[in-house]
């Protein structure tokens, strides 16, 4: 059903036109019907906070945070709530963005799913269009980073996140553009990504990779964070739970 249109997928943007190391743009990784479909489940399953500790506005006061994490969608389709096959969307598409990040960044050492997460940003209705804050300040995903020469690989800090990513399901809303940036105040942008249905940004997630998200001024942006780790202490263990759920489906 997920595959009525041929997925061409190429990588549009590199280190050169995104003035930086380890990161790249790609599109065709989902189809227009994929992303519809988990946009959809997203309306109707994503709760406030879910995946960052139940706070409504982690990132910025002016905006409501939903998520819909892996750990949810398998809990759905054990309880009967959720067909399988949503989840298994949910799962072929997160790893059809890890093959073409091992591909790209020619990954020789095993590499683990960290975390999945499915985020919708939306204005809260009282806040202003034409404000200057970020949806997502300026950070780096491994590291806290103290000053602009400076970043602090230590708790809370996801430390061992070794690759990120973010896969964009949708484009009709306002702002939300990626951005990387050679400062914490985003004066220096170096390159901007436009979110879209199947388009993917993918970094190292170190200090070289410093990034945010413009302000979401109108709609809901949908994408999925998806980061990965060489450290198997820290591989998602949700995502063997979700493999093992669906066993039990067939
Ligand atoms: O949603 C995005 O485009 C980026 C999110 C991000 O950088 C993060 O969650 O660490
Ligand atoms: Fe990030």
């Amino acid at each position: 059903m997920f595959f009525l249109q041929a997925l061409k997928y190429r990588v549009i943007m590199t280190e050169k036109q995104l003035r930086g190391p380890n990161r790249f743009v790609s599109e065709g990784l989902a189809s227009t019907e994929e992303c519809k479909t988990l946009v959809n489940i997203a309306k109707m399953f994503a709760i406030t906070g879910d995946g960052y500790e139940g706070k409504r506005s982690p990132h910025t006061v002016m905006e409501k945070f939903s998520g819909f994490t892996l750990n949810r969608a398998t809990l759905l389709v054990y309880v009967g709530l959720l067909d399988p096959k949503y989840l298994k969307l949910y799962l072929d598409l997160t790893e059809r963005a890890k093959l073409r990040i091992q591909e790209f960044f020619q990954v020789k050492k095993k590499l683990y799913f960290s975390y999945t997460h499915l985020v919708r940003r939306s204005p809260l209705p009282d806040s202003p269009t034409n404000r200057t804050d970020l949806s997502h300040p300026i950070h780096a995903d491994n590291c806290i980073v103290l000053d602009d020469n400076y970043c602090k690989k230590s708790s809370p800090a996801y430390t061992w996140r070794d690759y990120s990513a973010i896969i964009f399901l949708n484009d009709d809303f306002e702002g939300g553009e990626f951005i990387f940036s050679a400062d914490l105040n985003a004066e220096e942008v170096q390159g901007v990504v436009k979110p879209k249905c199947g388009r993917m940004v993918a970094f190292s997630s170190g200090f070289e990779n410093l990034h945010g998200v413009r302000a979401v001024t109108k709609g809901s942006r949908y994408g999925i964070g998806v980061w990965f780790t060489h450290d198997s202490e820290h591989a998602e263990i949700e995502r063997n739970m979700a493999h093992q759920v669906l066993l039990t489906q067939k």
